[in-house]
């Protein structure tokens, strides 16, 4: 495999720059703790143990989504993980962070504010583009060497993530090991009895990326969450309409991406298994089901796959020799539309198979219910990321930091 430089391979009393990515779900303004905090307390608290000034960079939402919002949240989340005072700045390479980052002493952190904040961030450009901007150019001087521990971002080509690998020394963090060693062997390794893929979220891309190139891979696609409504459009029901304007969707992804669709439906039908029907909230604010034959776009919002599909899912998952798992099957979060996902992992981690669960948001799912990281063979915080290694797509955060070290 492949290797990058790790933090075992930086200097005593380094002034680092650490990418994290602490991208988290956010309810009425509120950023909701999750297993990202968790994993990358781990790099933060080694660095600064070993007497480094540590100075943290991480995105969170997407400038006009609800969840773009400052880091000061973030901050203290993250503090309560390692026992320890995480100093914010709301600016990124502005006057004010370079005093904070300059008055930094040995051992402490400071977290600059939201990366997506600066113009520079978010356009996907080469990193040779990204290295000479404003951004990259204006931070680097103040520090040694860059640590990318961002596994779950390294598929975007954005300046905090491909700019700085070529102007400072570049090296991995612990999740960033952890996870690349993980996904990386998984995409690689080979299974002598049934495969079963449980594919769900809310982002086709993903979805379709992964049942075109694991096709041949995979025995069994049980499809959930919004994946599955844009199957069971493919399949001639009425279901994957936008009836909220501020949420996009279906429109946008069926509009972009029904062919293919389509012709994956068509192609795999064998291996692609539907729900049988779904679910939604009634004018009591009680869960109800609708069959595939009742399904009414106009006027529903479906949140679950129905309990005949948990049924139908159940045994294939329980006779598999490996299960991966991405994207949720339902609104978990809300516990009457947590069936879908439930029925999947608690299936899965009854079963003695191989199994991985990926997905920032999904894999909040186990603690929420009861179930235990040790339940799995590898709990993925990355979602795309993910996808795109077990799929051999090339990740360019990590391309970056392999050829540092080379
Ligand atoms: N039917 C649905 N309608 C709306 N959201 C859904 C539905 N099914 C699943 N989801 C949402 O999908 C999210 C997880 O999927 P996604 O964000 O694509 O994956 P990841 O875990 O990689 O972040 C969950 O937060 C869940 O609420
Ligand atoms: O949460 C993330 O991706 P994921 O939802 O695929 O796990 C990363 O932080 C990347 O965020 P982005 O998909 O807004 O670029």
């Amino acid at each position: 495999m492949a290797s990058f430089n790790t933090i075992d391979d930086l200097d005593d009393a380094q002034r680092v720059l650490v990418r994290l990515d602490l991208n988290s779900p956010v309810e009425d303004g509120k950023v909701q703790d999750n297993r990202r905090f968790q994993r990358h307390a781990k790099t933060v608290k080694e660095l600064a143990e070993a007497g480094h000034r540590v100075v943290l960079m991480a995105h969170q939402g997407r400038p006009g989504n609800d969840t773009f919002v400052s880091l000061d949240q973030h901050a203290d989340i993250l503090g309560g993980y390692i026992d320890r005072e995480i100093q914010f700045v709301d600016d990124i390479y502005g006057e004010k962070a370079l005093d904070a980052i300059d008055s930094l002493e040995a051992g402490e952190v400071l977290l600059l504010d939201n990366t997506r904040m600066s113009d520079d961030e978010l356009p996907e450009e080469d990193p040779e583009v990204k290295a000479e901007t404003e951004f990259v150019q204006t931070l680097a001087p103040h520090f040694d060497a860059y640590i990318n521990d961002a596994y779950s971002a390294a598929h975007r080509k954005h300046a905090s993530l491909v700019g700085f690998p070529l102007v400072l020394p570049a090296f991995a963090g612990r999740v960033m090991e952890t996870e690349y060693e993980a996904n990386t062997a998984i995409a690689n390794r080979e299974f002598d009895g049934q495969v079963t893929m449980v594919v769900g979220g809310t982002k086709a891309t993903d979805v379709i990326g992964v049942m075109n190139t694991l096709g041949d891979k995979i025995d069994t696609f049980c499809m959930g969450g919004i994946a599955s409504h844009l199957f069971l459009r493919a399949a001639g029901y009425d279901v994957g309409y936008d009836r909220h304007e501020d949420l996009d969707l279906y429109d946008t992804q069926w509009e972009n991406n029904k062919e293919i669709i389509q012709e994956l439906y068509e192609e795999r039908r064998d291996q692609i298994k539907l729900p049988e029907g779904l679910a939604y909230e009634d004018d009591d604010d009680e869960r109800a089901e609708h069959t595939n034959e009742e399904l009414n776009a106009a006027d529903y919002d479906y949140m679950d796959i129905s309990e005949a599909t948990v049924d139908k899912y159940d045994p294939i998952i329980r006779d598999s020799d490996a299960v991966f798992l991405k994207g949720a099957l339902g609104v978990f979060e809300d516990e009457k539309f947590s069936a879908g996902t439930v029925g999947a992992i608690k299936a899965i981690a009854e079963t003695d198979c191989f199994s991985v669960v990926g997905g920032g948001d999904t894999s909040r799912s186990i603690e929420m219910y009861g179930m235990d990281e040790n339940d799995f063979d590898h709990v993925s915080i990355a979602g795309g990321a993910y996808i795109r290694a077990l799929t051999g797509d090339d990740l360019p955060g990590i391309e970056l930091l392999i050829d540092a070290a080379n």
